[in-house]
């Protein structure tokens, strides 16, 4: 095989890809955000027709190898047959990549955003108002800043969740602008591309633990 063609073959195959996600699982189960088979992640490899990059279902997000993933169609099927099975989420996937053009997504398990989201479900959002480091979200530009993050009833049925999600997102809904939380499960956020997702992730998780602690300590909620 030339060297040209191993190239394209590599890229087609997500093998850059599949190292990086295998990267960032290591990371996020090493900040206990993915711990045992918890999680999942993807990143676009072809925008039309879409080819999304996707974990395997069930795989320890800690050690991921080079096979624990599948290559999924816009509908989350795998477009060969001897992949193994896509994530049970990918639906969730599927629709933030098509419908947000989002270059990557990715889903964590935290305790401190699954406590939050039980905690704020009957607002609906977890509001993050004054931190520095929400400038760290894709567009601000201050801390003087009140972001809101949905907090989404969880379920077993990703396509009656991926619709309703969906049309949330028409409608213009801003608590889904960086992400949502699925409640008592976990934290959905997306990016242009691999680096951004892998930043909301970090920032967001940063900022429910601050929320969190704060509360903990119960230091006022208030920004002066
Ligand atoms: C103990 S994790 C329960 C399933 C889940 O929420 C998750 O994120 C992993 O599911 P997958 O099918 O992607 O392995
Ligand atoms: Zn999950």
């Amino acid at each position: 095989m030339s060297q040209t063609t191993t190239v394209m073959a590599s890229e087609l195959d997500g093998e850059a890809q599949r190292l990086a996600l295998a990267e960032i699982g290591q990371q996020f189960h090493a900040r206990t955000w993915s711990v045992g088979t918890s999680s999942n992640y993807s990143v676009v490899l072809d925008r039309d027709p879409l080819r999304l990059l996707i974990t395997a279902s069930g795989k320890d997000k800690g050690n991921l190898g080079i096979d624990d993933f599948v290559i999924v169609d816009e509908s989350g099927q795998a477009t060969t047959p001897t992949q193994p099975k896509p994530s049970a989420e990918t639906l969730l996937h599927t629709m933030i990549a098509s419908q947000l053009g989002a270059g990557a997504v990715l889903h964590t398990h935290s305790v401190w955003a699954t406590l939050l989201s039980d905690l704020f479900a009957e607002e609906g959002a977890v509001m993050i108002e004054g931190y520095e480091m929400l400038k760290g979200l894709e567009g601000i530009k201050t801390h003087e800043h009140r972001e809101r993050i949905a907090i989404v009833e969880n379920s077993q049925d990703m396509r009656t969740l991926s619709e309703e999600l969906s049309q949330r997102l028409r409608e213009g809904d801003e608590t889904l602008r960086y992400g949502f939380i699925l409640r008592r499960h976990g934290l959905y956020t997306w990016g242009k591309d691999l680096f951004a997702a892998r930043r909301h992730v970090e920032i967001l998780e940063f900022l429910f633990e601050a929320v969190g602690r704060r509360l903990s300590l119960s230091l006022p909620s208030t920004v002066s």
